[in-house]
């Protein structure tokens, strides 16, 4: 995305109330909002948003290969073939730099992006040069999406041009690779400077924000993820630009997936869950929507064997 100019009247005085957005968050419920029948859609969708990820010391070619396998068939044949589903894979596959290139080899022949974090992932204090060094290797190794972390201190000390051009010479780093803006929420103190740094990273051309690393002591929480989905909100009212939204951290289990969607779609509305602008970040979340989607085809088939024999 281009962004645009740094605009700080754009956050000037801006005030996030904590408990009305606590207040919010907390009536959202997947379980309320979603209907049974809809909820093996619900789940299905969340697959296809899911930027699958193995972010950890130990990751091998080996594990970043059995991941992709499973970006590629997610879900057990027998359950899909039950949902009369074919050919759903996951959004991408999120992985560090080093790993980019066994994931590209693993992911050939098939649409799914290989995206990697970068500058520094998680913490980022490494200087920017190399931050930026290290955005153009994980490209040349074939990663068509980049996920930048933010200096939370320019965010502590209110430096929005410092954040502004920090993330622009990412943006610029990135060539035609989409970058996703990693804020590091639970390090950030208040939501209105959540709200803050949304909004500089949107005026820099971030295609997405993105809550969390996975590595923060709080991660992806509702009321967090209602502050930056308002930013994005307001971006778009003052702009005419759309970007993406990507909650990750802590994001495992079928029901948390499902009261994202509800979030998003009663704040942002149906056109931002499609996963060229909604992603959720997650290691551990599909192997509960897998169990789900089984216990959704069970029921139903216990159910219609007591309507038969009934
Ligand atoms: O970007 C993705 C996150 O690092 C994943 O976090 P998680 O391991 O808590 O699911």
């Amino acid at each position: 995305m281009t962004g645009t100019a740094f605009t700080p009247e754009w956050i000037d005085g801006k005030i996030v109330n904590f408990s009305a957005a606590e207040r919010r968050a907390s009536s959202l419920s997947g379980r309320r909002s979603v209907k049974k029948e809809w909820q093996a859609a619900w789940l299905l969708k969340a697959i296809t948003c899911m930027d699958l990820t193995t972010l950890a010391g130990d990751d091998t070619p080996g594990r970043v290969r059995r991941l992709c396998a499973k970006a590629r068939r997610p879900v057990r044949g027998d359950i899909l073939e039950a949902l009369g589903v074919e050919g759903i894979t996951t959004g991408a596959v999120c992985v560090y730099p080093t790993m980019v290139s066994h994931a590209v080899k693993a992911l050939e022949g098939s649409n799914i992006p290989v995206a990697s974090v970068a500058t520094g992932f998680p913490a980022g204090l490494t200087p920017l040069p190399t931050r930026l060094a290290e955005i153009r290797y994980a490209v040349e190794q074939g990663a068509r999406e980049i996920d930048i972390v933010i200096t939370r201190e320019h965010v502590l000390t209110g430096n929005w041009q410092a954040l502004y051009d920090e993330i622009c010479a990412m943006r610029e780093a990135c060539g035609e690779a989409h970058l996703k803006a990693i804020l590091a929420t639970g390090d950030l103190q208040t939501l209105t400077n959540v709200y803050k740094a949304s909004m500089i990273a949107m005026q820099a051309g971030s295609d997405f924000i993105k809550t969390s690393t996975g590595k923060e002591s709080v991660n992806a929480t509702l009321p967090v993820s209602l502050t930056m989905l308002r930013a994005l909100r307001d971006f778009k009212d003052l702009s005419g630009q759309i970007v993406g939204f990507k909650p990750a951290g802590g994001i495992s289990t079928a029901k948390n997936a499902i009261a994202w969607q509800v979030l998003i779609k009663e704040e942002l509305g149906s056109r931002w869950l499609h996963n060229d602008l909604f992603r959720i970040g997650a290691s551990s979340l599909l192997g509960d929507i897998e169990r789900q989607l089984e216990h959704h085809i069970t029921g139903r088939y216990s159910a219609s064997n007591r309507h038969a024999m009934a």
